[in-house]
């Protein structure tokens, strides 16, 4: 079993401005802890890239199932704090993370084009007025942890529909997106399949009021 990452470094104030890790963060920690045997088959010197990474806590973990001497790790996050928890909390279990701030990859996607080998995207899902949103990213706050538009995709429906997550994906790499059931699991992972990628749901629960999902993608 592959431990939690320490977060104790992080305090209550940290908390009111970062996403603490919670039910959503500890499924995606599931599924990653699930592919450990094959991610670690397929790739040995893997370029991890996680949007909106927040306390950093997911991107350590995965550099624990490579080995943080294993890899480069690039975490982006919009809320500058969450830049600031990520590079910490990478240190305080002995990773070295690069923490960008910046939407989605804006400015990135050029230089990452085919060279992603994991991709990982918790995203603000919970369905909210669309002004709501869009005050949220404006803020680039902890309201942006959530708040997720119309139907709660806004941020994954300009990765899936421009064909980012194609775009950047290396040969054989991995997407790993959480969502919720009224996000349509099962719309994002046709839609993932129009742009040419092997998608499925690999792990649903229900949390508290929540039915969280992991969508997988891989690009054959
Ligand atoms: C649900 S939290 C997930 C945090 C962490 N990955 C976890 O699982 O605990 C969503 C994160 O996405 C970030 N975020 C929101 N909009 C973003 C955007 N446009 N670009 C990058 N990150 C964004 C938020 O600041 C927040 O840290």
């Amino acid at each position: 079993m592959i431990p939690t990452p320490s977060t104790s470094h992080l305090t209550k104030e940290d908390f009111r401005k970062v996403y603490e890790p919670a039910e959503d963060t500890f499924i995606l920690l599931d599924a990653l802890e699930a592919d450990a045997e094959a991610l670690t088959r397929s790739l040995s010197a893997p370029l991890c890239v996680e949007i909106g990474s927040g306390s950093g806590i997911v991107t350590t973990f995965l550099s624990q199932i490579f080995g943080s001497n294993t890899g480069t790790y690039i975490a982006i996050d919009l809320n500058p704090h969450a830049n600031r928890c990520t590079v910490t909390t990478g240190k305080a279990n002995g990773v070295h993370i690069e923490a960008i701030r910046t939407s989605l990859l804006s400015g990135l996607r050029s230089r990452l084009r085919g060279n992603v080998d994991v991709l990982l995207f918790n995203p603000p899902y919970v369905p909210t007025e669309e002004e709501e949103e869009a005050m949220a990213q404006g803020k680039a706050g902890i309201e942006g942890s959530w708040a997720g538009g119309a139907t709660g995709t806004r941020l994954v429906d300009e990765l899936i529909d421009d064909g980012v997550i194609s775009d950047v994906l290396a040969e054989g790499g991995r997407c790993y997106l959480v969502a919720i059931k009224q996000n349509d699991p099962q719309g994002l992972v046709r839609r993932l399949k129009v742009q040419g990628l092997e998608a499925e749901v690999v792990l649903a629960r229900r949390a508290g009021g929540e039915h969280l999902h992991v969508v997988r993608a891989i690009k054959p």
